[in-house]
């Protein structure tokens, strides 16, 4: 039966706000947690200034840019706005397979824009920022898309968090990854704590953050923060490394990728049963599909 133009809008409608449902669910804060999103949203909406840039490319690699240079790339409010809208657009790309996050201008990110800190430095404006950023950046850990975070210049207290919820970091040479909270006279709050200890282990996550000791290239591939040093030849640059380096994750077709980081985040987050069902469940989703027929009929030898 044909649907009239109303009963598609409808239908149209129902599907985005499922959606937008499905993405929300992989939140961690709702309005079971007190969390209101809007009311925050009116609130970050006061701080503008900058940009996060999204470009999907025909590879089926995204490039996430931190942009707003004046200010080594802190995230306004409009920012934070931004980068939520930007992973809900990154959700919905079903042909992607991975994203590098980079700072525009040679450097990552300084974090928050302490102006918007010195506005909002109420305890409970606080912890509504902390909670909007918390959700945006475990949905951006959660994608089904093998990430990045490409670290040159600086990435210093919000923005060595936001190195984080990247699946890993390449680090530049001279850059340099600081949790600098302690000297703000605070601790991380978008979630860079819990992330970090779980990658570089509670004792070396007390020295970087207690310590707010500065993370270079070697120190941080010592500990495991950084997954590989950058190193341009001539005439490469530095996200062409980055995309050539992501690209042995990445190669294949999606469904496949996208099922490997999705085992993968399960894995990590959800108690061991849990993650066996999951595992059970996305399996079903890969085995006698077209990758598979295909490698079973050209009888490939894994030499
Ligand atoms: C839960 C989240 C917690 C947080 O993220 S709290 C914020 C943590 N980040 C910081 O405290 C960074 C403070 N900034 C700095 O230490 C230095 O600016 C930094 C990044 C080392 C760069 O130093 P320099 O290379 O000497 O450059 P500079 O200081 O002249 O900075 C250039 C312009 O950028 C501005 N800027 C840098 N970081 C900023 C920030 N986070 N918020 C707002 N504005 C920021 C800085 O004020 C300066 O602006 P202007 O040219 O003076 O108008």
């Amino acid at each position: 039966m044909a649907l009239s133009s109303a009963g598609r809008h409808i239908l149209r409608t129902t599907c985005c706000t499922v959606r937008r449902f499905q993405c929300r669910s992989k939140a961690v804060y709702s309005a079971v947690h007190g969390f209101n999103e809007e009311d925050i949203r009116g609130k970050l909406l006061a701080f503008p200034g900058g940009s996060v840039d999204l470009v999907k490319q025909d590879s089926g690699i995204a490039v996430m840019t931190i942009n707003n240079p004046a200010r080594m790339n802190a995230f306004s409010g409009t920012m934070m706005i931004e980068l939520e809208e930007r992973v809900t657009q990154l959700e919905e790309w079903t042909e992607g397979k991975g994203l590098i996050v980079q700072g525009a201008a040679g450097t990552f990110c300084s974090g928050s824009d302490l102006n918007a800190v010195r506005a909002i430095s109420n305890p409970q404006d606080g912890m509504k920022m902390c909670m909007f950023m918390q959700n945006t950046l475990t949905r951006l850990l959660r994608l089904r898309l093998i990430s990045v975070a490409m670290v040159e210049g600086m990435a210093l207290g919000g923005g060595a968090e936001f190195t984080t919820s990247c699946d890993f970091r390449l680090m530049a040479p001279d850059s340099v990854i600081q949790f600098v909270h302690k000297h703000m006279g605070l601790v991380p709050g978008w979630g860079g704590a819990a992330r970090l200890v779980r990658i570089v282990g509670s004792q070396n996550a007390l020295r970087l953050l207690g310590g707010a000791k500065k993370v270079d290239p070697e120190y941080g591939t010592q500990i495991g923060l950084a997954s590989g040093v950058l190193n341009p030849a001539n005439g490469t640059s530095a996200l062409a490394e980055a995309e050539q380096w992501l690209a042995q994750y990445t190669k294949g077709p999606a469904a496949v990728i996208r099922a490997v980081k999705q085992v993968v985040v399960s894995g990590r987050e959800l108690p061991l049963e849990e993650a066996l069902r999951t595992e059970k469940d996305v399996f079903g989703t890969v085995w006698g599909g077209p990758a598979n027929l295909a490698a079973l009929a050209s009888k490939s030898k894994h030499k």
